[in-house]
């Protein structure tokens, strides 16, 4: 099977630092793939490389048979606003905006008119357990009702992928937990691909399959016990 997205033989440097020294890595549709490593080992370079928000000094990038890396700026950005999804560390919601209206952006953006935006932002909140919490701006949330509303945002237009960057990084460990859980089922569910960083072994557990990343390069390291036996 061709993969989804595939990344051969990244290189980037910051500078005179290297971030990526030759890193591959597939990403299959549908998958949960974790990426791990030690601080500063070039994961979020390589999942920004992955999301076309970097371009990388050499190697190519791949998504669904398409060249990302050289395609022009324009095409890109509208790529990762069809067809992919994020999700960061601090949630980054908009905050002037409401839950619902900051559920809905991604569909707002992709030209969807707003009553049906918010009305296909909304059942969001029922799933992810946040009722009552729709007209709430960003300041009014915990952290994990936060992290909860970007998700719900970052897959709300059933993207193919969606890329999260230590998604629990700020949130105690149950909350984490409930988030991830939350997100590999409704990833899942609607078949979108998960490409995550983390550093936490109990959130890379989610996954299918985990590449680690050090010094710049990628292995992958490990896959789950049904795609060993198949
Ligand atoms: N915008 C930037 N400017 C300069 N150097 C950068 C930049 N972004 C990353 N780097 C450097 O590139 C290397 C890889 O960084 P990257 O953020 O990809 O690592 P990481 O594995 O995601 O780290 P962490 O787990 O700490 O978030 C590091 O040495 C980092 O200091």
């Amino acid at each position: 099977m061709t993969a989804l997205i595939e990344a051969r033989d990244l290189t980037l440097s910051f500078g005179e630092t290297p971030a990526l020294r030759g890193a591959s890595l597939a990403v299959e549709a549908g998958e949960v793939l974790a990426i791990m490593g030690p601080s500063g080992s070039g994961k979020s370079t390589l999942l920004h490389c992955l999301a076309g928000i970097l371009t990388p000094d050499s190697g190519e990038v791949h998504f669904a048979g398409r060249r990302l890396d050289t395609m022009p700026e324009a095409q890109r950005s509208a790529l990762r606003r069809d067809t992919f999804g994020f999700v960061f560390q601090f949630g980054q919601l908009v905050p002037e905006l409401t839950a619902e209206e900051n559920v809905a952006l991604p569909l707002l953006l992709r030209g969807t008119k707003r009553a049906a935006a918010l009305a296909e932002a909304r059942p969001w909140f029922a799933r992810l357990g946040l009722d009552g919490m729709e007209r709430r701006r960003s300041g009014e949330l915990s952290g994990g009702q936060a992290q909860r509303v970007a998700l719900a945002r970052g897959l709300v237009a059933r993207p193919q992928v969606l890329f999260a960057d230590e998604p629990t990084g700020a949130l105690d460990s149950l909350t984490g937990e409930q988030v991830m859980e939350l997100m590999v089922g409704a990833a899942r569910e609607q078949g979108t691909a998960v490409v995550l960083v983390t550093h936490e072994p109990r959130v890379a557990a989610y996954a299918d399959r985990e590449a680690m990343v050090r010094d710049g390069r990628a292995r992958t390291t490990r896959l789950a016990p049904e795609q060993v036996a198949s």
